[in-house]
């Protein structure tokens, strides 16, 4: 192992400052995933549990039941879980045989938040890099989608995110990611289409031009064999 690089992620209510990607007082990369406003305000649990007993109250429920009861507690404790990203540590090597062919981790299972509605967006990420120097731990490719999927997004972002990332830390030869995911909010609400599937890219470096990119995009999309579904029961986001 010639590098180790650990970002911490602390909870939001914990950071001194937030914003994207900063040094923390540590000497680690601190990765800030309210990447919004500089100016953010710090979360406030307490007043966020008495928000969420007036929203119910507002909906016409009466929040002194059994169930409801705590309901306001258990909600904000959820959202906190959903929006709080895992310390991530990615772990490198140097690529001494000098592998210069595509690393693709694909069918990579995910949810996130809409930044729109607060429901559930929900599929698979394929992530890949053609390495330089570098070599990345696999799982890892996996944890960065996790850790920035945790946050109140939208697909597009998230999906740059993902690749800005892989490009800053890995310095490679190209990064590729996709995602497909169908979103709740187009779902159980709204136009109510439920089975949709949105796939979004983005590509660095030598993979975005052929035949590199036609190369990932093939095996992510389908053309090059099989055929992407939704991400299913025990994270099988694809079918022979
Ligand atoms: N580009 C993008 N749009 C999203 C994402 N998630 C949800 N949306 C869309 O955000 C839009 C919000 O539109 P609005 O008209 O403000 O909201 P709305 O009245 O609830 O719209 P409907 O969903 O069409 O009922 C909708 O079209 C959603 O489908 C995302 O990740 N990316
Ligand atoms: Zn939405």
């Amino acid at each position: 192992m010639d590098d180790l690089t650990t970002l911490t992620a602390e909870p939001p209510s914990l950071r001194s400052a937030p914003g994207r990607p900063r040094d923390a007082a540590d000497g680690s990369d601190a990765v800030d995933r309210r990447h919004g406003l500089s100016d953010d305000p710090p979360i406030d649990r307490a007043k966020a549990i008495t928000a969420v007993g007036d929203l119910l109250a507002a909906l016409g429920r009466d929040v002194r039941g059994p169930h409801l009861r705590d309901t306001p507690r258990r909600v904000v404790d959820a959202y906190l879980e959903l929006l709080t990203p895992r310390a991530l540590t990615l772990t490198t090597f140097d690529n001494d045989e000098g592998y210069r062919e595509l690393v693709l981790v694909r069918d990579i299972p995910f949810h996130s938040l809409c930044e729109h509605h607060l429901l559930p967006f929900t599929g698979v990420a394929h992530v890949a890099y053609l390495p330089g120097a570098s070599l990345v731990g696999l799982s890892k490719l996996a944890r960065v989608v996790q850790h920035f999927a945790r946050d109140l997004q939208v697909q597009e972002r998230l999906t740059q995110q993902v690749a800005d990332f892989l490009d800053e830390r890995l310095d490679p030869r190209g990064v590729g990611v996709v995602l497909a995911a169908e979103h709740e909010c187009m779902s159980l609400r709204g136009v109510g289409v439920r089975g949709t599937r949105t796939v979004t890219s983005a590509l660095h470096g030598v993979l975005q031009q052929d035949p590199r990119r036609s190369e990932f995009l093939g095996i992510c999309l389908g053309t090059a064999g099989s055929v992407p579904v939704r991400a299913g029961e025990g994270g099988r986001g694809w079918q022979s």
